[in-house]
């Protein structure tokens, strides 16, 4: 597995079709000789072209794509594929052009066509919200292998099918990388494909040509309000998964308000799910026990049928995560007493979901998570999640994200502050940003705190990690929010090697505690 590696996104066997039908079939204008011209990809950076591939030129924010047509000709494209605009920028690059008026809005169903990925799909279940995406994918990835098939995945982490990985780069690949990818998978005769869709990934058509089988809504709430003015207009962005040229069913969390209005405003057959005590809903998950290895819960559903079984991450969140996963197989087609059939075996669901409050720790000494959350749900969430486990202090060590939704580091320092006995604040992905500054906003948050906790701050992450751990005792958590599963910090756009959970071992060893 490699980083920036995309060899799983598209076939390795593509099929040659005629540009000429392509052209023919969706009505588009050309300019240039098309005759004879064979397709076998599609692709919109001109880096990953590969002979026989249509470049794709979008206008983004730093660039017209249609600009790099020349580059993406020597890598062996066989024609520009862009709008009027960059039809006018590729006049010169020697390859023939196709024009679509809006190229974002055509690429979905293009991408599907060149690697027919309409025909004969597999299952494909959807997996939407602010937080949970990652995780309720692997859920289902894991119960997915359990009942025999071999699955498919594509999260913020990995690309998968069955257990060869790729890094991903985006939450949700573009429209050409997600049907190249489904291609790939088919040549795999994968059963079984989940994919997680972000809010950016509706807004940009990324799942276009798609038609999920059922698609699920976990919850709302404050982020990415650099991409979406407010919550009204972020809610706008998820819905549109939620229609019936997008998904045949839909399994939505009544456990934040806005499934409520998901329920009330989408438009196929929906089943809801809560772990709740006081809220109505077809199926309710019921935790029994919390450890600090794992979450034991039972899933009831309609006319009391229910399900007792367990996921190897601490949390009353992942209790409620693995309960969707379950339900979107039931509503897939899956029989219950099948799925309980094989998690009875196993004794569990069977999965690895990479930091996400990954136990990083042994037996011996402090419990250290390694975590993904970076928004004020997640860090409720996960601190509530390792009160419950732990019987001493909770030793928090977190940053934020620079060049992402500045407005939510206040909230993350005060809800940290509250929930957690001693802060550690360092820096995590400054990109452009000056990383003091991203830590005073932090630090002003935590400060505010109705009771703060102790506080202190180290701007290396490799030595906050070191400080955190040498403050906890045998029975305390050191709960690291924020780098997960990523191997790398982003310093002004230079990827540096940075492996949090590699760190925290190091460091629980140099303290003597493994
Ligand atoms: C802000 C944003 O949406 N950026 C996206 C955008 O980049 P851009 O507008 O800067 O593109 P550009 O550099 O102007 O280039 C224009 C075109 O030229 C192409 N190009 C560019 C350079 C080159 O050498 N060769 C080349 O062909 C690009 O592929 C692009 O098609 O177009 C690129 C190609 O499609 C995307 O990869 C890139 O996503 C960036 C990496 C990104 O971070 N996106 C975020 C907003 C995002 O989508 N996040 C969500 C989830 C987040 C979450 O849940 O936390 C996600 O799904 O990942
Ligand atoms: N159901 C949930 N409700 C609230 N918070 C959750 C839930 N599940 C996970 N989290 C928190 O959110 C963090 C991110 O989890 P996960 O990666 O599964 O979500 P995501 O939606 O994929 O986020 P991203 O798109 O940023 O990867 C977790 O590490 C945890 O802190």
């Amino acid at each position: 597995m490699q980083d920036g590696d995309s060899s799983l996104l598209r076939p390795e066997h593509p099929i040659s079709r005629p540009l000429s039908t392509l052209v023919e079939e969706f009505g588009l204008d050309v300019r240039g000789d098309i005759d004879g011209v064979e397709v076998t990809g599609i692709a919109l950076d001109n880096r990953k072209i590969i002979p026989g591939d249509v470049f794709v030129g979008l206008r983004g924010a730093h660039r017209h794509g249609a600009a790099l047509a020349s580059g993406a000709r020597e890598r062996g494209a066989v024609a520009v594929l862009t709008d009027p605009e960059g039809a006018e920028i590729a006049a010169d690059s020697g390859l023939p052009i196709v024009i679509v008026e809006s190229p974002r809005e055509a690429l979905g169903d293009i991408s599907a066509w060149v690697y027919r990925t309409i025909e004969s799909p597999p299952l494909l279940l959807a997996v939407t919200g602010t937080n949970g995406k990652t995780s309720v994918s692997y859920l289902l990835h894991g119960i997915l292998g359990q009942l025999g098939l071999v699955a498919g995945l594509s999260t913020t982490a990995e690309r998968a099918i069955g257990s060869t990985a790729i890094t991903s780069e985006l939450t949700t690949p573009e429209a050409t990388e997600v049907h190249g990818l489904l291609a790939r998978m088919r040549e795999n005769e994968v059963r079984a494909v989940t994919i997680e869709v972000s809010a950016q990934a509706l807004t940009r058509r990324r799942v276009d040509g798609i038609v999920f089988d059922v698609a699920a809504f976990l919850n709302l709430s404050r982020d990415h309000f650099d991409d979406y003015a407010d919550m009204e207009e972020y809610f706008a962005a998820k819905l549109p998964l939620f229609s019936p040229d997008r998904a045949k069913r839909a399994v939505v969390s009544l456990d934040s308000e806005w499934g409520h209005r998901v329920v009330d405003e989408c438009h196929i057959p929906v089943t809801t799910v809560t772990s709740l005590p006081n809220v109505d809903a077809d199926w309710t998950v019921t935790v029994l026990q919390e450890r600090v290895d794992g979450t034991e819960f039972e899933l009831t559903g309609p006319s009391g049928r229910s399900i007792r079984t367990s996921v190897g991450v601490i949390g009353h969140h992942m209790a409620a995560n693995a309960a969707v996963a379950i339900v979107m197989l039931v509503e897939a087609g899956f029989d219950l007493d099948a799925i309980g059939h094989v998690l009875d075996r196993d004794g569990e669901i069977v999965t690895r979901i990479p930091g996400r409050v990954e136990r990083v720790s042994e037996s011996r000494g402090p419990a250290l998570f390694v975590d993904y959350g970076h928004s004020p749900d997640a860090f409720t969430v996960t601190l509530d999640a390792v009160r419950r486990v732990v019987e001493g202090r909770i030793i928090m060590v977190f940053g934020a994200d620079g060049d992402r939704d500045s407005g939510k580091r206040h909230e993350m320092g005060r809800i940290a502050s509250e929930g957690a006995d001693v802060l550690v604040v360092t820096d995590y992905n400054p990109r452009f940003e000056d990383p003091a500054s991203i830590r005073s906003v932090l630090l002003e948050g935590a400060r505010s705190a109705h009771d703060p906790a102790e506080i202190h701050e180290v701007e290396a992450p490799g030595k906050a990690i070191r400080l955190a751990v040498s403050l906890a005792g045998e029975n305390d958590a050191v709960l690291w929010a924020g780098p997960g599963h990523e191997d790398h910090i982003d310093i002004r756009g230079e990827k540096v090697p940075f492996d949090a959970r590699e760190e925290a071992r190091l460091a629980l060893r140099e303290a003597g505690w493994s």
